[in-house]
């Protein structure tokens, strides 16, 4: 077939912008957007007319909440963007928009350089090895400052962050940054909008500081490539191809992280900022092979960016359009995909047919007939498909590597108005929980009630808006609920006898199982040790299933029984009586008797809690976190101002917006994400027993 891609390989970038709420993101995302000729019309969003935050929501609150996926066009190159939210509630946004990102755009505001958000969203692309561009935006604002900018990287990330670029002004005189590999200007006329500008000599007030800088610029890159550092040894100039060069093989390795300066908002430096994204962010050649594994011999494979190979693609999102209907977002790692073909869903082993395929410019779309390896589209018609999946050939199955969400670790009840409401908000809640993996529904088994649960109260508030907008529904809600778990302390054995003999056939069930506290995260595990048939095989089965059922209502307080090891290791059964029914009621009685001894504890969630407050509302302030259980981690001084790093069980976060803005005469801001589970109090822990009426 012949080959119709479009942007050879080497001239696709799949990019994504991370930052701090409100460093610029969105606006950096709309100029480039104008810039690459996709809009016509600068949209502020604080005026809400974005065209990347088009959900109604996000115009209001002015956040981003969904990753939208878009498609520009930088001189000879492709670019997708994926723009990921910067509040914490949605790190699973960030978090699986990393996962299929070959290069990130990292935004600070300049007068702020790297704050609490910036660390967390940094750490994950390291993590997932992403390269990063970074672009200290907002030079035009009161208080802007590139250098400490430049700074706040060393010291706040242990980043190796270097400028390759010069502000020339800041503040109200900005006008355009300095090129330290080119050695030229780019000034800006201060009010236009940005679509041209001169390219002329540097300034004469910048000449020396910008031969300074280019000069730490080239030290920099010796630093880390061999051959530049042997140029400079010998004291040979550095050319300009020779700078990019090793920049870029920096730049990859995450060994480097060159610096940009500009103000998305004044339209300035954004043209560089894509000619960065051209010379210095990976092409889908570039990165480190993704790994999969075939499910029929185990093997472990490495996929290539080759169109020649069999499909194989990983769904990044599943998001429900008001026009199109359900749109999957899939990024191919390598074969191609044609719309109206099948595939398989190699983690459902379902065969899907894929409808049609669209490119996306945020709420705007092309169709497409193909789509290529290294590439991003979205998919229209996969009915089984969710966050996560691997799509393949459906003669070459294949488990991408995928993505893990954390469980939500806050609930609330709602409930419908009416009846009608009901069947909408069914209808609703289950389409919700298909796009967002990190947010559940279920049914209260005892109370009837409908319960959501997802990462935070901003995330639940904002699913609750959803409802009500896209969907219609009138609820009620609750107050939110943490999301404790229970957890054994000690290993023990135990006995689970169940005996029943009233006329007719009785019931015969007997199990030993030795319980062993499993590690933080491994769940639980089931071993089967029977040996010499005295419990016969095909019981085995419910034996698990019953531990399983029953450990989803814990031992004390009713939620959840987390990392546990089992091992049936004895048992005896009866020939006429037994049944698979009372095994499992065995086995639960088995888990009863062993709550007994195995010093069960109820866990919360501890959220990681980043409070900044000008110095003077600091004392009442620490007051606030030691009261509300929480543990100072460590204290810095930012901006004239101080950031808190502490650890705060998530039961005592509730309404500390509110708190701290008291506190603090509205200065103070905090962020919080959550870190790990870990046991309650002893007082605690018996008042959530007595308050869930316990079982213990
Ligand atoms: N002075 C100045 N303000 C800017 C600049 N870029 C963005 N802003 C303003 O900063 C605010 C936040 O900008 P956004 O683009 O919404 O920030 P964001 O990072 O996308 O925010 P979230 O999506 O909420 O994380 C808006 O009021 C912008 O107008 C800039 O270069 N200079």
């Amino acid at each position: 077939m012949a080959n119709k891609r479009e942007f050879p390989l080497e001239k696709t970038r799949n990019i994504g912008i991370t930052a701090h709420i409100d460093a610029g993101k969105t606006t950096a995302t709309e100029r480039i957007l104008y810039y690459t000729g996709r809009i016509h019309k600068i949209g502020e969003t604080h005026d809400g007319a974005s065209q990347m935050d088009w959900m109604v929501q996000e115009q209001e609150r002015g956040i981003t909440i969904t990753s939208a996926a878009t498609t520009a066009r930088w001189k000879d190159t492709r670019i997708n963007i994926i723009d990921t939210p910067g509040h914490v509630d949605f790190t699973a946004e960030v978090e699986r928009s990393l996962r299929v990102l070959d290069g990130s755009i990292t935004i600070l505001d300049a007068a702020a350089g790297v704050e609490p958000q910036t660390e967390t969203v940094w750490r994950q692309a390291s993590e997932y090895e992403v390269p990063r561009i970074v672009f200290a935006n907002k030079m035009d604002k009161l208080g802007a400052d590139f250098e400490a900018s430049v700074e706040s990287l060393h010291e706040r990330l242990d980043a190796n962050a270097h400028a390759i670029q010069l502000p020339i002004g800041k503040e109200d005189t900005f006008e355009g940054v300095i090129d330290l590999i080119e050695m030229k200007a780019y000034i800006y006329d201060l009010d236009e909008n940005g679509s041209e500008y001169d390219i002329v000599e540097i300034p004469e007030e910048y000449k020396e500081k910008a031969e300074q800088a280019r000069a730490d610029l080239i030290e920099a890159i010796a630093d880390i490539d061999d051959s530049v550092m042997e140029k400079f040894l010998e004291g040979e100039e550095v050319t300009k191809d020779e700078i990019k060069a090793g920049i870029r093989r920096g730049t990859l390795n995450l060994e480097f992280y060159p610096v940009l300066a500009g103000s998305a908002f004044k339209n300035k430096g954004i043209q560089m900022l894509m000619d960065a994204v051209l010379d210095y962010l990976p092409s889908p050649l570039d990165v480190r092979p993704y790994k999969a594994t075939d499910p029929d011999s185990g093997e472990n494979i490495e996929l290539k960016a080759d169109d020649e190979k069999p499909f194989a693609a990983l769904a990044f999102k599943v998001a429900t359009d008001p026009f199109v209907g359900r749109l999957t977002f899939i990024r191919v790692y390598q074969g191609t995909l044609e719309s109206g073909s099948y595939v398989l869903n190699a983690t459902k082993d379902k065969r899907e047919r894929v409808g049609r395929l669209l490119q996306m410019h945020s709420n705007d779309r092309t169709e497409i007939d193909e789509v290529f390896s290294g590439d991003i589209a979205a998919a229209i018609g996969l009915k089984n498909t969710t966050t996560g999946d691997s799509l393949t050939d459906q003669k070459h199955p294949l488990h991408l590597e995928s993505m893990v969400f954390p469980d939500p670790v806050i609930s609330v009840s709602v409930e419908p108005k009416t009846k009608a409401d009901q069947d909408k908000m069914n209808i609703a809640l289950q389409k919700l929980s298909e796009e967002d993996p990190t947010f559940k529904a279920e049914t209260d088994s005892e109370t009837g009630e409908t319960i959501i649960a997802g990462m935070g109260e901003l995330h639940l508030n904002i699913i609750v808006d959803r409802m009500k907008r896209e969907f219609k529904v009138e609820a009620t809600i609750g107050q939110p609920q943490v999301a404790y778990r229970e957890a054994f302390t000690k290993p023990t054995k135990a006995q689970g006898k169940f005996v029943r003999q009233s006329g007719g056939k009785g019931q015969y069930g007997d199990v030993w199982i030795e319980f062993t506290p499993n590690e933080t995260g491994k769940g639980f595990e089931f071993e089967n040790a029977i040996v010499g048939g005295v419990v016969p095989r095909e019981y085995i089965p419910s034996v698990e299933q019953g531990l399983k059922e029953s450990m989803e209502n814990g031992v004390l307080a009713g939620y959840p029984l987390i990392d546990v090891k089992a091992k049936l290791y004895d048992g005896s059964y009866h020939d006429v009586d037994s049944s698979e029914a009372a095994f499992k009621v065995a086995a639960s009685i088995a888990l009863k008797e062993a709550a007994k001894s195995a010093g069960p504890v109820i866990l919360e969630p501890i959220m990681k809690v980043d409070i900044v407050v000008p110095e003077e509302y600091m004392g009442d302030v620490m007051g606030q976190v030691t009261a509300r259980r929480g543990n100072v981690d460590g204290m810095e001084v930012r901006n004239k101002a101080q950031l808190i790093h502490a650890m705060v069980p998530l039961s005592e976060m509730f309404g500390y917006a509110t708190t701290l803005r008291s506190a603090s005469q509205g200065r103070g801001t905090f962020s919080m994400t959550f870190d790990h589970y870990s046991p309650v109090p002893t007082a605690v822990q018996t008042e959530i027993i007595e308050k869930n009426g316990g079982n213990a």
